[in-house]
């Protein structure tokens, strides 16, 4: 496959995997899903890979979610079997992630929002940037992730943060993110990959099989998440066929604030 959406690397045991649409904040689109999940699946089958980084290009953005502007009535541009309905096969790449047996480390460069927060949440561990910004806004441009977004998100920092971070749409800095236990570790910006390397290697001494089961043991615990993951994306994909989440959709494009208001009935 030929990527155009990522950046794809392999090198001394470290396959490294970084978004690369900076011009929209590494937003991702139904192709850039696509090839992330190749690309996690050839670091699957390479046995010389022990580990991979997840990243975005730039000092903006880790990723910020999917593409508002390839979002409509139909929920993202790629429609079809795939995805559950919601356009792009988001719910494959994030148990793709989850299951290869292999440590996955995000690598937050910048923005984590959204579907992007998301992706960092189910990495196993998460380097940050100083400058790295955390938060959910799907209840702002109408949208949601109540799988491993919200499920997995409160096993990580517990119920009452979990909740505050998708029911009030606020930003946390690095640090506060590190105190809440949603990052592992924040470093200056500009040694993030060093320090990021660092700790690769640190796993490359280990042994691989041993790490294999531990990843598989801490994920066995919240393995029914995959269960409520697809009821979310597929309640998701006829939640984006509403007018109330296209309200959220359109408000965004245009630049303005959402009207939920006409949404309380009563
Ligand atoms: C990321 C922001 C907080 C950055 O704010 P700011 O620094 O003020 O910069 P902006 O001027 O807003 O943005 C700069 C530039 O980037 C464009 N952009 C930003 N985000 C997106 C995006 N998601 N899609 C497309 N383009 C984007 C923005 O338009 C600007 O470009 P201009 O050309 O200058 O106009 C802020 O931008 C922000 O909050 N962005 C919204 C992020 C967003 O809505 N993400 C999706 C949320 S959906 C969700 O959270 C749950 C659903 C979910 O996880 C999921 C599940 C299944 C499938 C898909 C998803 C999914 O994530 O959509």
């Amino acid at each position: 496959m030929t990527y155009s959406d990522i950046i794809y690397e392999k090198n001394n045991g470290i396959a490294k995997v970084t978004i690369n649409r900076p011009e929209v904040y590494n937003a991702f689109r139904p192709k850039t899903v696509t090839e992330m999940i190749h690309a996690f699946r050839d670091a699957w089958d390479d046995n010389k890979i022990g580990v991979v980084v997840l990243t975005g290009t730039g000092d903006k953005a880790f990723c910020v979610g999917g593409d508002q502007k390839d979002r409509g009535g139909d929920g993202y541009s790629g429609a079809g079997g795939l995805g559950n309905g919601i356009g792009m096969e988001i719910e494959e790449l994030h148990n793709t992630i989850r299951n290869i047996p292999k440590p996955v480390i995000a690598a937050v460069n910048g923005y984590a929002i959204g579907g992007g927060h998301v992706l960092h949440v189910i990495c196993d561990l998460t380097m940050a940037s100083d400058k790295a910004r955390f938060g959910q806004v799907g209840p702002k441009v109408g949208s949601y992730d109540a799988g491993y977004g919200s499920a997995y998100l409160a096993r990580v920092i517990g119920e009452k943060k979990a909740r505050e971070i998708w029911f009030l749409c606020e930003q946390y800095g690095a640090e506060e993110a590190q105190e809440m236990g949603l990052v592992n570790k924040v470093v200056p910006h500009e040694k993030l990959m060093e320090e990021t390397e660092e700790w690769c290697n640190k796993i490359l001494e280990k042994s691989p099989t041993a790490l294999k089961m531990l990843k598989y043991s801490f994920n066995a615990d919240s393995a029914n998440i995959a269960g409520i993951t697809q009821l979310a994306m597929g309640s998701l994909a006829m939640y984006y066929r509403s007018e109330e989440a296209l309200e959220g959709n359109q408000a965004f494009i245009e630049k303005r604030p959402a009207d939920f208001r006409k949404y309380y009935k009563g």
